[in-house]
């Protein structure tokens, strides 16, 4: 999405807090207070690590459940000013839990300029994609300088190579999940994609996942359906 620059205006709210985190301004026994716990993708951490062999995202992580606000574990959420340290206390100006809750509203909006998108471009009622796709988790990424070179790439799909993204400064991106290719019918493909990272510059990101409400079911939508049922019906 490009251009406007109401899209872009969230970012004002997190970015003098969250690269702080990760800078090493905070110690890593405070950020470690945050951690992932067992069964939860929330916290600071890796996600999916499930073998000592297996290979480690490069990046330092941190993911919590922003949307709707009673989803909120408030005990991943950190505070403000007692749990950073005092020598660096004049970073965290502004509270780390507000900079969240302001991104995490404000980007509701843009949320929902995409859905109702999609949903247009699908024939379909808004209602029902609003509906079902209520759910939001922040992850700020932090990737540490490496002799590499500094890319987003997407799969090609058909054949197989990664594709380099150049990012627009004016422009979000935006990726098209499992669950959106399940209940369009195959209409909108789920995008496998990947980071390389920078030679000599850290790189930082933030990833809002905008997802569908836990304990619901998601189907493909009938009417996109009507020739052939590509995906089953499955529980969240
Ligand atoms: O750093 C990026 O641009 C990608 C992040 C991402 O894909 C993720 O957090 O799942
Ligand atoms: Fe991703």
């Amino acid at each position: 999405m490009r251009g406007s620059p109401a899209f872009l205006l969230p970012f004002t709210s997190v970015a003098p807090t969250w690269p702080a985190f990760f800078y090493g301004v905070v110690a890593l026994e405070v950020k470690n207070a945050y951690a992932q716990r067992p069964g939860d993708l929330q916290g600071y951490g890796k996600a999916f690590v499930v073998s000592e062999d297996q290979k480690l995202d490069w990046s330092d992580s941190f993911a919590i459940r922003a949307q709707p606000p009673e989803a909120r574990h408030l005990s991943y959420w950190p505070t403000h000013p007692h749990t950073f340290s005092k020598t660096h206390i004049v970073i965290f100006v502004a509270s780390i839990r507000k900079s969240f809750e302001d991104y995490s509203s404000e980007f509701m909006q843009v949320t929902r300029s995409v859905v109702t998108f999609v949903a247009k471009t699908l024939h379909i009622d808004t209602k029902l994609m609003e509906d079902k796709y209520v759910s939001r988790v922040l992850k700020m990424n932090y990737y540490h300088p490496c002799m590499s070179m500094a890319e987003k790439l997407i799969r090609d799909g058909r054949h197989g190579a990664w594709i380099p993204v150049k990012p627009h400064p004016k422009a979000l991106l935006v990726n098209v999940g499992d669950f959106l290719e399940i209940m369009s019918n195959g209409t909108y493909k789920s995008i496998e994609h990947r980071v390389k990272i920078n030679a000599t510059q850290e790189r930082l990101s933030i990833s809002a996942f905008h997802i569908p409400v836990f304990d619901g079911i998601n189907s493909p939508v009938t009417h996109i359906a009507k020739d052939k049922v590509l995906y089953k019906t499955m529980m969240i």
